[in-house]
């Protein structure tokens, strides 16, 4: 059922629909998570480490699961997170994990130990992580020590945080895999937006750039919360950019996603109401972005405020313009649900993750790249569908303006144009047959317009069916038609003229009630190296002439060519007898 509402109903979407299944349950995999206990507390003024593990220890602080999303840290407040191994025998090297990767400094306290501070943007550590913070604990540390950890202030607060501490040769697996599948789904959806752009140069149609734009900017989005940007690319032009590059690069592929939407779906045509409200969305963003960057406070904070609504109503918009005009016959917007709904169902359980629901799903944000990366995809295949249809209405209209409506040859125009084009390739012989067919006033008089109409598209039919299909054949106008033989010398030109003669009689179209049928004058020449277009057509028309003053129903070749080939026979019989 579903095979048959998405448009081409090919196999490659089964193909992405089974990656998709293949990795949620992969990821959603329990990834050995060490035993831990855990608690948080808000960070006060005269904090000291030994007083936070003191009050740990009295219980005071909030307990949570660490293998569960939690949300610790509230906007503009830092945090105290206290993680307790359960006893374990073995004493082992191990590695603490923080995942997502918090915007903000962490810094890790242990007994005995210098603070160890790590950040996303942090080059320096020899140990960062990548879709995560690490800090590798040495096996000589007590197995069962507390670990302390404090999370800097973040103006924005910090999407719920998992912690793990396991083996190190786990950790190695797990970083490994994670930079695999990341680096896929980034090389995805780079090589679709170089696509796109390519596709936009080269088509000159700006909805591939709009796409490209979109595309760009949530890879980009995905890159600056996963850390991507910073560990393993190394961009350290980016440090200390990511809590305002994050936001603005979500805002700008809204934009672009607007503009791309209202384009792609044709929502002018298919959903006009909601065409307005989505450009609105695309002029709304951008504001948004340069308030947030003007480092002025009473800018700053109401950009905040509408940072989210904007986004979840531009979503909810894109959706429900996507649905209308799917509904309403738009092919390409069938595309684009099928890219952007898994994409919106997760916006949405993430929206109810940082709100303190679903803390068991952990695998949100790797589906969120999982899904960047398919929706890029049949995106994509949806542009080349576009690209497709392009081209077919290209072909349309060139065929439009080259055909005749009635008779499906070239047309005058395009005939010229044709004979032109032909004419400049020096050397080739090319022969030239104007046909004119006889009594057809008689034939219109006689037996109607309509008759005539039918006679004429009948003809042409014959026509291009004794041709060469490297030959031309067109309507000079009324019931006079061009045949251009390229390559073909004098003999050959009037042999092709009489078997056309001789088929047009065999059509057996009465002219009128007097049995007589319909018969063609043709006339033949061949191209001078001198000769226009309109000089080699004026001969052959002579010679058309000629065949209808001498009865009509028969082929006579240009009187200049006769008199030049006798005029070279009697040149050769002289040299001859010389
Ligand atoms: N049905 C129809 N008739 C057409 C069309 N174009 C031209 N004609 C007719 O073709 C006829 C041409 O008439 P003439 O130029 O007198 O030539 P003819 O009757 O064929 O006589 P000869 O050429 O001397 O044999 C005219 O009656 C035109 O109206 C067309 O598209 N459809």
């Amino acid at each position: 059922m579903v095979a048959g509402w998405i448009p081409g109903t090919h196999r490659w979407w089964r193909l992405l629909v089974l990656g998709l299944l293949l990795f949620l349950p992969w990821r959603a995999m329990p990834q050995s998570a060490g035993q831990l206990e855990a608690a948080w507390t808000a960070a006060r003024p005269g904090d000291t480490p030994a007083g936070v593990l003191a009050a740990f220890d009295r219980g005071e602080l909030h307990a949570f699961d660490p293998a569960s999303m939690t949300r610790i840290l509230d906007p503009g407040q830092a945090a105290w997170v206290v993680l307790r191994p359960l006893p374990s025998p073995l004493a082992e090297e191990r590695a603490l994990t923080i995942e997502p990767p918090p915007l903000t400094p962490v810094t890790l306290y242990e007994r005995g130990e210098s603070p160890r501070r790590l950040a996303l943007d942090d080059f320096d550590a020899p140990l960062h992580g990548h879709g995560r913070l690490a800090w590798r604990i040495p096996a000589e540390a007590a197995p069962s020590a507390p670990i302390l950890l404090r999370f800097e202030a973040d103006a924005a607060g910090t999407a719920p945080l998992r912690f793990e501490l396991r083996p190190w040769s786990d950790y190695l697996r797990a970083d490994a895999s994670w930079l695999m599948f990341s680096s896929a789904c980034f090389a995805v959806m780079l090589a679709m937006a170089a696509f796109a752009l390519c596709l936009a140069l080269m088509l000159r149609d700006a909805t591939f750039a709009w796409y490209a734009g979109y595309v760009f900017c949530y890879g980009a989005i995905q890159g600056i919360h996963t850390g991507y940007v910073f560990h393993p690319m190394e961009w350290a032009w980016l440090a200390g950019t990511a809590q305002l590059a994050a936001p603005s690069a979500a805002l700008l592929s809204l934009a672009f996603a607007a503009v791309f939407v209202a384009r792609f779906c044709d929502l002018q045509r298919f959903a006009p109401a909601l065409h307005a409200a989505t450009l609105a969305l695309a002029l709304g963003a951008p504001p948004l972005v340069l308030m947030r960057s003007s480092h002025v406070d009473a800018l700053i904070a109401p950009a905040r405020a509408l940072h989210y609504p904007m986004l979840l109503i531009g979503a909810v918009l894109l959706l429900c313009a996507g649905v209308v005009a799917a509904v309403r016959g738009s092919r390409s917007a069938r595309y684009f649900l099928l890219g952007f709904t898994p994409l919106l169902a997760l916006t949405v359980l993430d929206s109810a993750q940082a709100n303190g629901a679903l803390p068991g799903m952990d695998w949100l944000d790797d589906a969120a790249l999982a899904a960047g990366a398919v929706q890029a995809i049949v995106l994509s295949l949806g542009l080349a569908d576009r690209a497709l249809a392009m081209r077919h209405d290209t072909d349309v209209v060139r065929e439009l303006a080259d055909v005749d409506a009635l008779t499906r040859v070239l047309n005058r125009r395009a005939l010229g144009e044709n004979l032109q084009a032909a004419m400049a390739c020096h050397g080739e012989p090319i022969a030239l047959l104007f046909l004119d067919l006889d009594c057809f006033k008689t034939l219109n008089d006689s037996l109607g317009h309509q008759a005539g109409d039918a006679a004429l598209a009948a003809v042409a039919a014959a026509l291009s069916h004794e041709l060469r299909p490297q030959d031309l054949l067109g309507r000079h106008g009324g019931e006079e038609f061009l045949a251009v033989l390229r390559g073909a010398e004098l003999p050959q030109a009037i042999h092709v003229a009489t078997r056309l003669c001789r088929r047009v009689h065999r059509l057996e179209i009465p002219v009128d009630g007097r049995q007589q049928l319909l018969t063609v004058s043709i006339g033949v020449t061949m191209r001078r190296s001198d000769d226009t277009v309109e000089t080699l057509i004026e001969r052959a028309d002579h010679a058309m002439y000629r065949a209808k003053l001498e009865g009509r129903n028969r082929v006579r070749v240009d009187e200049k060519l006769v008199c030049r080939a006798r005029e070279r026979t009697a040149v050769r019989s002289v040299r001859e007898e010389s």
